[in-house]
C-alpha cells in the first residue's frame, strides 16, 4: 500500500497556483523529505491531505484513502506535528498527552509516549512552559504519536531548533522509522532533510522539480563528487587509467596527485580498486561531496522563496547561527 498518493493536486488562490498539478507517491514504511523554500506550496500540500483545504483539481490518497471523501477514516491513523504548534505553558507534559488521548479517543498510557520522545516522568509533572524548544517540539511530536499513527506527518519539525535539539528530533523520526511509521517530513533546510529521509520531493513555486535519494539527485545533477588521491608514486600514468572508467571525468594529474570528477556516486570506490589492482600505492584519499546547498539552488534556480525571506533556503550552519 501507499501510504501518500497524489494525482495532479492543484490548489489556486486567485491568482498564485500554490500547488501546480503535483504527482507524488511516498511508500509505506518511508521517510520522505518534502523540501522547498518558503512559499513552495509544502503547506498547502499538506492541508489538502489533511483535508483542511480542498484542491481546486486532482486527487489524493493517504493510507488508501480518498483525502476529501473518506477524511474521516484517515483522522484516526495520522499524527500531525504541525508548523509552528506551541506548548500550553502552564499545562505539564502529561496533561497535553492525555488532552491528546481524550481528542484521538485513545487511552495511551501517557508514560509510554514521553519515554517514547526522550522524555522522562519528571520532565513530564513539569509545566511545558519550562520545557526548552527541543523538549517542546518532542511533547508535541509525542501528542501527534498518540493513538499510534502509521503515518507522522510534519511540518517544518526542526524550525528554531539549535543543533542539539535538531539531533534530537532526527533521532526521534528514525525511532518512529524503525518501529515501522511512515515519515513525511517538510523542511526548508536541506541538511535535516538528508539526515533523515530516505527519498526527498522538491518543491519550487508549486511544482515538484525532483524525487530521488540525495544521492540519486546529486548523480542526477552531474555533480557527485571531486575525488583527490595522492600516489606513492608520479600520477601521470593513473590519469589514463582512470579516465577510461565509466562514471569518472575531469582527469588531472599533477605530481603526485590524481584528480577526479565522479557523476556516478559507485564510481568512487571502482576508482580505489581499479588503481589498487593496477599495483598503485594510494597514500591519501580525500573527497568532496557536491553540496547541498548547491544541489538545492540548482533545482529551485536560487528561488528564495514567493512569500520569502532572504534567507528562506538556509543550511544548518546558517540556521545555527
Ligand atoms: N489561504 C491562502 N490564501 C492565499 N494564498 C495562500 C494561502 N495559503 C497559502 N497561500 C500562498 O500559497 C503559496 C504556498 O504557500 P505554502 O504556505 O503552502 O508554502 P510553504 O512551502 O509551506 O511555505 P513555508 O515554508 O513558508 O511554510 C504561497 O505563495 C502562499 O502565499
Amino acid at each position: 500500500m501507499t501510504a501518500i498518493e497524489t494525482s495532479g493536486l492543484t490548489k489556486e488562490y486567485g491568482e498564485i497556483t500554490a500547488v501546480d498539478d503535483l504527482d507524488l507517491t511516498v511508500a509505506d514504511g518511508e521517510v520522505f523529505g518534502f523540501l522547498g523554500p518558503n512559499g513552495a506550496g509544502k503547506s498547502t500540500t499538506i492541508d489538502m491531505l489533511l483535508d483542511l483545504t480542498r484542491p481546486t483539481a486532482g486527487s489524493a490518497t493517504v493510507l488508501g484513502y480518498d483525502a476529501q471523501d473518506e477524511s474521516d477514516d484517515i483522522s484516526p491513523r495520522v499524527g500531525v506535528l504541525p508548523e509552528g504548534f506551541d506548548v500550553y505553558p502552564r499545562l505539564s507534559g502529561r496533561r497535553h498527552l492525555e488532552f491528546a488521548g481524550k481528542t484521538k479517543g485513545t487511552d495511551d498510557d501517557p508514560d509510554e509516549i514521553l519515554a517514547r520522545v526522550g522524555l522522562s516522568a519528571e520532565d513530564g509533572d513539569r509545566p511545558a512552559g519550562d520545557y526548552s524548544k527541543g523538549m517542546r517540539q518532542r511533547l508535541a511530536t509525542g501528542m501527534a504519536l498518540v493513538g499510534d499513527p502509521d503515518l507522522l506527518i510534519m511540518d517544518e519539525p526542526s524550525t528554531g531548533l539549535d543543533p542539539h535539539g535538531i539531533r534530537e528530533m532526527q533521532d526521534l523520526v528514525r525511532g518512529e522509522a524503525e518501529r515501522g511509521t511512515t515519515v513525511f517530513f517538510s523542511s526548508h533546510i536541506l541538511e535535516h532533510v538528508e539526515a533523515v529521509c530516505d527519498r526527498v520531493g522538491v518543491l519550487n513555486e508549486g511544482e515538484l522539480v525532483a524525487v530521488d535519494t540525495i544521492d540519486g539527485l546529486r548523480a542526477e545533477l552531474g555533480g557527485g563528487a571531486t575525488m583527490a588521491l595522492t600516489l606513492a608514486d608520479p600520477a601521470e600514468w593513473a590519469r589514463d587509467l582512470v579516465t577510461s572508467l565509466e562514471g569518472v571525468a575531469d582527469t588531472t594529474a599533477s605530481g603526485r596527485t590524481l584528480e577526479l570528477s565522479v557523476v556516478d556516486p559507485a564510481a568512487k570506490a571502482t576508482v580505489v580498486t581499479a588503481l589498487a589492482d593496477a599495483g598503485a600505492t594510494i597514500r591519501d584519499v580525500r573527497i568532496e561531496e557536491v553540496s547541498l546547498e548547491s544541489l538545492f539552488t540548482a533545482l529551485t534556480n536560487g528561488d528564495e522563496g514567493r512569500s520569502g525571506t532572504a534567507d528562506a533556503v538556509t543550511t544548518e550552519t546558517e540556521a545555527a547561527r
